[in-house]
């Protein structure tokens, strides 16, 4: 919508031809973004689309696909092509973030990574979103930044993108368990605590990894993780409110058709923590929920008899 209203000619490819001819003909994405009008200068398809003459690409497919549909498009990707990275996550297979998994796949295209708070009900709806763009190096950044900004969009930009990948993939991660705890009905006190020591974790493997702590500070970290924990329009939130009252996930998942990141995010972040020996009780905590290992209450309770520590370390 924003790329259409700035004047460009948009293509969304999608897998499902007649899901494409639907879109073209009402002008909405009945399955995905019901509601929204979408703008006259969106054309979907199908086939593969002409990079020849594309200015960016933007790649909006569920972390664990990525790979794979990238891999597809590889070949007809020219020299230098931007490809923003919109999902969030951490590809189990690999351990690796988005744009590592771009740099494997494409390594001809130029990286970046658009994050920050922005649900695309919100973006669609013209309400006001900042987020954060970033790129191998600012420069290419800052010269990317004006063909995604928008009158109610303003991207900010940084050269750290691992920063930025880690912000986005570790808040949903984190508001599986804000979720919980509402869920469990205990409070907006412990709602609090846990946002300040879920951005705690999400620091420390930040500083592992080399990210940067301002980028955390920002959008894409601690703009996401407080927007992400703190509304049930988030999938990953109102799915552990959904564990948190007793569901199953199974039936949760089952009864969605759209993706919630930090379901198969979360296993691969405990691994690549392990790997880098950094401390991320809470995010152990979720996956153990998921995998079934132990139930949100006995989670909030191995939380709570942890022994004491500084706030720093
Ligand atoms: N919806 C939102 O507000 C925001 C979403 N994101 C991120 O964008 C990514 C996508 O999220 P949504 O579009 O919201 O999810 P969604 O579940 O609404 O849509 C996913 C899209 O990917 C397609 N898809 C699913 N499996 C695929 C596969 N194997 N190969 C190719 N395409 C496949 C689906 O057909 C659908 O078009 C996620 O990583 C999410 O974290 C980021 C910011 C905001
Ligand atoms: O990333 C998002 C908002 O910034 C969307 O969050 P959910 O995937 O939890 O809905």
């Amino acid at each position: 919508q924003l790329l259409a209203a700035n004047g460009h000619a948009v293509t969304l490819w999608m897998r499902d031809a007649d899901q494409a001819a639907d879109i073209n003909a009402t002008r909405q994405n009945a399955r995905y973004l019901p509601d929204a009008n979408l703008h006259e200068g969106i054309t979907a398809t199908a086939d593969i689309p002409n990079f020849a003459q594309a200015d960016l690409c933007l790649s909006v497919i569920p972390a664990q696909h990525t790979r794979a549909q990238l891999l597809r498009f590889a070949s007809y990707i020219l020299d230098g092509l931007p490809i923003v990275l919109c999902s969030k996550g951490i590809e189990i297979s690999t351990l690796e973030f988005m744009n590592e998994v771009l740099a494997e796949t494409v390594p001809q295209a130029a990286r970046f990574v658009l994050s920050g708070p922005s649900f695309a009900r919100d973006v669609v709806k013209g309400l006001p979103t900042a987020v954060t763009l970033a790129g191998d190096d600012l420069a290419a950044a800052n010269a990317l930044a004006p063909l995604v900004q928008g009158p109610t969009f303003r991207p900010y930009t940084t050269d750290d993108m691992i920063g930025a990948e880690i912000g986005g993939a570790v808040k949903n991660v984190l508001a599986i368990a804000c979720g919980m705890l509402l869920g469990m009905g205990l409070g907006q006190s412990a709602h609090a605590a846990l946002i300040a020591r879920g951005f705690a974790e999400m620091n420390r493997l930040g500083a592992a990894l080399g990210a940067r702590t301002e980028t955390l500070s920002g959008l894409c970290g601690l703009g996401d993780l407080v927007l992400t924990c703190s509304s049930t329009q988030s999938r990953n939130m109102s799915c552990g409110m959904r564990l948190g009252e007793g569901e199953a996930l199974q039936d949760i998942l089952s009864s969605r058709n759209s993706v919630t990141e930090g379901v198969a995010t979360a296993p691969a972040l405990v691994r690549l923590a392990a790997k880098h020996d950094v401390d991320m009780p809470i995010c152990i905590a979720v996956d153990r929920v998921l995998s079934g290992n132990i139930t949100p209450a006995e989670a909030m309770a191995e939380l709570l008899t942890r022994p004491l520590k500084s706030e720093t370390d």
